[in-house]
């Protein structure tokens, strides 16, 4: 797999900003080829201090890369970028250092966010650890995940790929999920995203996971099984359900298990990563096709 790296405005004085600790751009290159060799990826990296260059390059590599990873920076509102992500049609990550405290234009094109705390590296190499993950290329068999999450206790299996926790809110047009690195690297992360209008999600203290302060105890009507999922894959299948009105339920879903919803015992798992999935299945780049969706019914049914 090969992935385009877009670099904004003013990243090349990284490291000789007042407030950014984590290294210049050059350590910053080192360390994203590095982890992209380990994980057997292949790297283009151009930094722009102009909106036109990063244009010219998203359009002549479009065909070259099949992911994107994206720090608009001070381009966080252009909407040219945003629109030029969505004419080349391949899934994008927009990475960002720290939280921002406005809302990114270009993150409306994007299909995650990531963003540090501290102004590390960390949510680069998660979003190259994203994509190496196969959750954005359905229908070949994705590897176990190096992200570090942390298990749920009632599940004893691995952790798979995860990589998706919607960063805006279900009404806008993209579907970006956000993750947010937890202090002290990317061994103890968890996902999280908070569904505010501000498409931030907050580093967390290590070791918990992202609540969204408590909402109370879920009837059991709300639990997330096997069989609702499957439901509303053959609704789809049966042309009740628009592929959009089904990424957006399993958006809704994903994010209420995330804030404490239960899901099936021992096939929380499986239920996350088959929403994660399905979140993504009306995009171009990550569509699912019918068969693929038999597909999923059949894993989810093998449990
Ligand atoms: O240049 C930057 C850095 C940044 O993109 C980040 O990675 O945290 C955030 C932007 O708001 C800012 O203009």
């Amino acid at each position: 797999m090969r992935l385009l790296v877009l670099h904004g405005p003013n990243l090349n004085l990284l490291g000789a900003r007042e407030g950014t600790s984590g290294g210049t751009l050059r350590a910053l290159d080192e360390a994203l080829k590095a982890r992209a060799k380990a994980l057997g990826l292949a790297l283009h990296i151009v930094q722009s201090n102009h909106e036109g260059v990063l244009l010219d390059t998203l359009a002549s590599e479009r065909e070259a890369v099949d992911g994107i990873l994206i720090n608009p920076a001070g381009l966080f509102t252009s909407y040219a970028l945003k629109e030029g992500l969505e004419a080349v049609g391949l899934p994008a990550i927009e990475v960002l250092l720290r939280p921002s405290a406005r809302e990114s234009v270009v993150a409306e094109a994007c299909v995650l966010q990531v963003h540090g705390s501290g102004g590390g590296f960390e949510p680069y190499l998660e979003a190259l650890e994203t994509f190496a993950s196969g959750v954005f290329t359905p229908g070949k068999p994705e590897p176990r995940k190096t992200l570090g999450r942390k298990q749920d206790d009632e599940d004893s299996a691995p952790a798979k790929s995860t990589s998706s926790g919607p960063g805006k809110t279900l009404g806008k047009k993209a579907p970006a999920l956000a993750l947010a690195p937890k202090e002290g690297g990317l061994g103890n992360k968890t996902l999280g995203r908070k569904p505010s209008s501000a498409n931030k999600v907050d580093a967390q203290p290590a070791g918990k996971t992202l609540g969204r302060g408590s909402k109370g105890s879920p009837s059991a009507t709300e639990l997330l099984t096997r069989a609702l999922v499957r439901q509303k894959v053959s609704e789809r299948l049966a042309g009740k359900l628009t592929a959009a009105e089904l990424a957006a339920w399993a958006r809704s879903r994903y994010e209420a298990v995330q804030s404490g919803l239960p899901a099936e015992h021992g096939q929380k798992q499986m239920l996350e990563d088959s929403l994660q999935r399905l979140t993504l299945s009306h995009l171009p780049s990550t569509r699912l096709s019918d068969e693929q969706l038999v597909d999923l019914m059949t894993r989810l049914d093998e449990g």
